[in-house]
């Protein structure tokens, strides 16, 4: 038996045939995340052609039958009605209990699926901020919070420490998905044979110094919740001890949730046999009292006018507000709630980038129709998610449409918006970007 195997057997004892049953099996457990900005769970079981099973992890988590192939191609996929989540990594955004209007900092966040549950938690309210210290999988990341249509995000790619000095005591709530060994994720792909006991040590170390920057930026009263996908104690119940005795103003709380088990009285352990492939979360109270979010004042930048007549010619009601800012020869709507001091900092994106110009004209962008519903959109167009033309679409291919469809189009899944394209003459210009079409 090899050395993990052997440090499992003794933090499971009873329970480590079971554990060696999962390990062992190829069949590991599959699940999604319903995106509610943009369906509903009910709709979406309607739309598969597989059963979904709920998970006990997070009120829009569902088992998947583990035969189904390529779910990533589905175009509901595309549209962002769903995230393919493991279902014990929705735990943590349960444990931390986000509320409408509060500002989240997510620290560790790429690619994007606690930042993305996170985002829907706050339907458009507060702000979240989601922070990745790799440059490629930062933009992996922003490609999910654009697919997902969530517009009050700022996605940065910095330092936790640099980041977090400058953001201090601006947070609600915090997480802090730190990167781990990964046992939890062993049986999927053999890392147990890169398995050793510094490789374990060095990433507890690092989870413990990335949380100590992290709670500078968290309000008195606020809350952090810390979570791993790997099963050793020196990280988890390690770093979880080794901050408390460091940080007397925080104590460790009871998240009030039910799955997995208990460990360190609040915190929580999922195992295989607990119906995950494994996690850990805990969650920390930095103790004060909890002061109001800073009040926006109203800014009184004008806007020019052909931005504003651009806007109201492709969007109803002007779906992500009118906080608009022009960056080089982007327009972008930043979020409400966005007044901080970002001078520095590397932001990928703030908002909504509502259009670009091109040679004195502008040119709406992706991430706007994805953004926006379809009631918000002037022009749509519909399609079932089984049609060939949403298909060919996808494909990055010209679609005919209706003669009376004219100019910038969203282009719908089941009336989730998808893209867009540009339509005249009874055909729809593709404007699907390339790096997102599925190829042939
Ligand atoms: C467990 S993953 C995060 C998964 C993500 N929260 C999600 O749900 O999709 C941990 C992330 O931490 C990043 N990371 C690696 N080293 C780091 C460091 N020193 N400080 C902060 N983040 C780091 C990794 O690049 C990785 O994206």
């Amino acid at each position: 038996m090899n050395d993990f195997l052997l440090r499992m057997k003794s933090l499971l004892g009873d329970e480590f045939d079971e554990f060696l049953k999962f390990y062992n099996s190829d069949d590991f457990i599959k699940g999604l995340r319903v995106n509610t900005l943009k369906c509903l769970p009910e709709k979406l079981c309607s739309l598969l052609d597989f059963e979904l099973k709920k998970t006990p992890f997070c009120d829009e988590g569902f088992y998947i039958p583990s035969d189904v192939k390529s779910i990533g191609n589905n175009p509901l996929h595309h549209a962002g009605a769903f995230y393919v989540q493991e279902p014990s990594a929705t735990s943590a955004v349960t444990m931390l209990d986000v509320h409408e209007g509060d500002y989240v900092l997510d620290l560790c966040a790429a690619p994007g699926g606690k930042s993305t549950q996170i985002g829907a938690k706050l339907n458009g309210t507060g702000l979240l901020w989601s922070n990745e210290i790799v440059r490629n999988r930062a933009n992996i990341l922003l490609s999910n919070i654009e697919r997902m249509g969530i517009s009050n995000a700022v996605v940065s790619n910095c330092r936790p420490d640099e980041l977090c000095k400058r953001l201090e005591n601006r947070f609600d709530r915090i997480l802090v998905d730190a990167p781990c060994s990964g046992e939890g994720m062993f049986r999927k792909n053999d890392a147990e044979r890169e398995w050793s006991i510094e490789h374990v040590k060095s990433c507890a170390a690092r989870q413990l110094l990335i949380l100590n920057s992290a709670k500078d930026a968290l309000k008195n009263g606020g809350y952090m919740v810390y979570s791993t996908c790997t099963f050793s104690k020196e990280e988890n119940e390690g770093v979880i001890s080794r901050f408390l005795t460091e940080n007397p103003d925080f104590e460790l709380v009871d998240s009030g949730v039910t799955f997995g088990r208990p460990t360190l009285d609040y915190a929580r352990r999922i195992f295989p046999m607990d119906g995950g492939e494994g996690h850990f979360a805990a969650k920390l109270h930095k103790k004060g009292e909890q002061y109001s979010n800073y009040s926006i004042p109203k800014k009184n930048n004008k806007i020019d006018s052909k931005i504003l007549d651009f806007y109201d010619s492709i969007f109803i009601d002007r779906p992500f507000g009118e906080n608009i800012e022009v960056i080089k020869d982007k327009i972008i709507v930043l979020p409400q709630n966005y007044n901080f001091d970002v001078k520095g900092l590397q932001i990928l994106r703030a908002g909504v980038i509502l259009g670009e110009i091109v040679k004195n004209r502008i040119e709406p962008h992706h991430s706007a129709f994805t953004t926006a519903k379809k009631e918000n959109c002037k022009s749509a167009v519909n399609f079932d998610v089984n049609s060939k033309e949403i298909a060919a679409y996808l494909h990055g291919e010209e679609i005919a449409v209706s003669q009376d469809v004219k100019g910038y189009t969203a282009v719908c899944v089941n009336g989730i918006t998808t893209g867009f394209g540009k339509a005249s003459n009874s055909r729809l210009k593709n404007k699907y970007p390339k790096g997102l079409r599925i190829l042939r």
